[in-house]
């Protein structure tokens, strides 16, 4: 059999004590690893002086990670500068934050030549590897460039932008050339997949055949494959002790209130501004429900280098205390926002205690907490999710309240109507996002990703020789 290489920014490995403090794409990434062997590879998420070249190895419940230090030049211009200001903002329809630099585009290339110099000598003839997300577009291409005829796949966890959107990035045709080092390239729904089929037919001049791409001799797959959560484990979580205990603690301080909840992490793309706009929107057109209500809005902050999310968490702050300063009175404030994470564990109680899971990213590769809200909720008795139709998510959720986030009108429309919701309707609504959930789970997402890689899910082999040489 063959062994699996895995390779992405972040690398986890697994912990000793479990309780929800790993995400269900690292449990699932670690099993794949215990099942085929292998490896992951990455970021050590460390910075030192000079870079050596030196793997970290680390063995840990049957999980082997080889991790590199970077330099703070590397992490500037390859994490902070192209990932975050450059490929994010754009990937996410947001050419107005889009940061175009020569000096980023050059550090991305070099930490990717680095990964690639220091990963070639770990792979064996037969290991198939699969690269994670946007930080590592050209690893593909810098592998083959050191002889590597591995099977390769790519799995693209943010949205792909239109190819009008794309053009604007100096390098879009260089970038998307070097995805044809590839056999397989994978994306949430079929809406990024076309996006990407467009750009590469139309922009580059590939050839389309069914599912594949060929260009300059070299053929590509395409796969859609939605991500989903481990809910067998969450939905235990959400029935454990510490999960309980936020329920009641939550409930306590609820006294009474219906809560309307929201969990993400501190970015631009998640919408919360517009959020905070619609339900301010809900607070003056519905006075009679302003005591009845509040919103919980959880916002570890992310990636705080970077000025876009320094600026979104100051007005935020600023927005919250606003809202709060025209609508609070002395025994109740409309909006808790919080500027810290929390564990799965402690997350599935907060999720359960809500009556509203709130979810309105203004564009998102999948959004997962959207799937945890759900798969947190009392069957007997569950919350309404609102979800933006902008969110991976939403292609699978179709019976979520489906909302424009942009608009705050929709936004407050869709709380009234969660709030007025029956008890059947919430029944069915769950029952049937809840199908989803359970069916396409964070290991179903894994097997159909690899079984397409390794040839085993029946559909035509990805030759074993793809014309590497005319890549
Ligand atoms: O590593 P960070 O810079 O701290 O960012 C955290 C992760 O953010 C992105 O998550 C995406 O992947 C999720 C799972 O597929 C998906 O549900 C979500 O819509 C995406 O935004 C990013 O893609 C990851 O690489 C980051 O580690
Ligand atoms: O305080 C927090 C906030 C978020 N999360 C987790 O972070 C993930 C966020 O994934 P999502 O796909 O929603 O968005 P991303 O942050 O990857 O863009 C989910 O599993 C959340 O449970 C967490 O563990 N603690």
């Amino acid at each position: 059999m063959s062994r699996l290489i895995i390779i992405s920014n972040r690398v986890s490995a697994p912990k000793e004590s479990h309780s929800g403090a790993q995400g269900g794409l690292a449990v699932a990434l670690q099993a794949a690893i215990r099942e085929f062997g292998g490896i992951w590879f990455g970021w050590s998420g460390e910075t030192v002086d000079h870079f050596t070249g030196h793997i970290h190895f680390q063995r840990a419940q049957g999980v082997t990670t080889a991790t590199l230090d970077l330099e703070e030049q590397d992490i500037e211009e390859y994490y902070n500068g192209y990932a975050n200001r450059t490929l994010w903002p754009l990937f996410h329809y947001r050419i107005d934050l889009a940061e175009y630099e020569r000096g980023f585009a050059g550090g991305y290339k070099r930490v990717n030549e680095r990964f690639a110099d220091t990963l070639r000598p770990l792979v064996e003839k037969d290991d198939v590897l699969w690269v994670q997300d946007y930080h590592m577009f050209p690893l593909g291409q810098e592998l083959r460039d050191r002889g590597c005829k591995n099977r390769i796949g790519f799995f693209l966890h943010i949205p792909w932008p239109p190819s009008r959107l794309l053009a604007t990035l100096p390098e879009a045709e260089a970038l998307v050339e070097t995805m044809f080092a590839y056999d397989l390239v994978g994306f949430h729904t079929k809406e990024w997949l076309d996006s990407f089929r467009h750009y590469a037919t139309h922009e580059l001049g590939a050839e389309e055949e069914g599912d594949a791409l060929t260009f300059k001799g070299r053929t590509l797959r395409l796969i859609v494959a939605p991500i989903g959560i481990d809910t067998k484990e969450f939905v235990e979580g959400a029935n454990g002790p510490k999960a309980r205990l936020a329920l009641r603690n939550m409930r306590d301080s609820a006294v009474g209130r219906d809560m309307i909840v929201g969990v993400d992490r501190l970015d631009y793309s998640k919408g919360l501004e517009e959020r905070f706009h619609g339900y301010e929107r809900f607070l003056s057109e519905h006075p009679e429900e302003r005591k009845e209500v509040f919103m919980l809005q959880i916002a570890p902050p992310s990636r705080g280098a970077v000025e876009s999310y320094q600026k979104i968490r100051t007005k935020l702050e600023g927005l919250s205390g606003q809202i709060n300063g025209a609508y609070a009175d002395v025994d109740w404030v409309p909006i808790r926002y919080v500027n810290r994470g929390y564990p799965r564990d402690v997350l599935a109680g907060i999720y359960r205690a809500a009556r509203i899971g709130l979810v309105t990213p203004l564009r998102d590769g999948m959004n997962l907490v959207a799937k945890e809200y759900v798969a947190a909720q009392d069957p007997e008795d569950p919350g309404v999710l609102i979800l933006s139709r902008f969110a991976g998510a939403a292609a699978q959720l179709k019976e979520a309240v489906l909302v424009n986030p942009f608009s705050a009108d929709e936004v407050s429309d869709a709380i009234m109507q969660a709030l007025r919701m029956d008890l059947g309707e919430r029944k069915r609504r769950w029952r049937a996002m809840m199908d989803n959930i359970e069916q396409e789970d964070v290991v179903w997402w894994r097997k159909l990703f690899t079984d397409a890689l390794m040839g085993t899910d029946g559909s035509t082999p990805i030759p074993a020789d793809n014309d590497i040489a005319a890549a």
